[in-house]
């Protein structure tokens, strides 16, 4: 049995841009089987919360080509998904506001045997492309904000 690279990608995916689908295409290129851990609405406390409900942001993932599985995050504690996962690459993404080095200290007092590697951004490939959930908001409300 050849030994599979299992890499873990996460993060809010409200409105999915391009910018999600270069994130979730690293990741996938880094190993074998891609599973991403959709935050739940209680969780994103770092920015706006997600307009899309946690369940539809989980099925556009599942949906892209290069993930194999989408996993809705626990409720309370990030390490349970990635106890259940195993995985041996966690791809955090270009800008996540996380720790590499934290991330890596509770994976080791874990014993969970894990990289924790960080994604490349996509820069704009036209005027006017939106790579951000945040900007397509604020786009949406100049265009039909009341
Ligand atoms: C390794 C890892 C595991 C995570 N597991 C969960 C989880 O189980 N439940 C959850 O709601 N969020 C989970 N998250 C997502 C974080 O809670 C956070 O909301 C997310 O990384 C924000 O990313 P974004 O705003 O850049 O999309 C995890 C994040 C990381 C880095
Ligand atoms: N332009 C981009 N290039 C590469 N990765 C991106 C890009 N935009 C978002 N990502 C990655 O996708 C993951 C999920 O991002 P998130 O759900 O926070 O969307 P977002 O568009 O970054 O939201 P916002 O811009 O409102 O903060 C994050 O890890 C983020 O680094």
């Amino acid at each position: 049995m050849t030994n599979m690279t299992t890499v873990i990608a996460q993060g809010t995916f409200d409105l999915l841009h391009p910018g999600h689908v270069h994130y979730l295409t690293d990741a996938a290129e880094r190993g074998d089987e891609l599973h991403v851990i959709i935050a739940r609405r209680g969780n994103v406390t770092h920015k706006a919360k997600p307009i899309l409900p946690d369940r539809q942001r989980r099925d556009m993932v599942a949906a892209l080509d290069c993930v194999d599985e989408a996993h809705l995050g626990h409720p309370e504690d990030i390490f349970v998904p990635i106890e259940e996962i195993q995985p041996d690459v966690i791809m955090l993404g270009y800008d996540q506001h996380h720790d590499a080095d934290g991330i890596r200290e509770a994976l080791a007092s874990r014993g969970i045997d894990c990289a924790v590697e960080r994604a490349s951004a996509r820069e704009p490939k036209y005027e006017g492309e939106l790579l951000s959930t945040g900007r397509i908001v604020d786009r949406i409300l100049e265009e039909r904000g009341e």
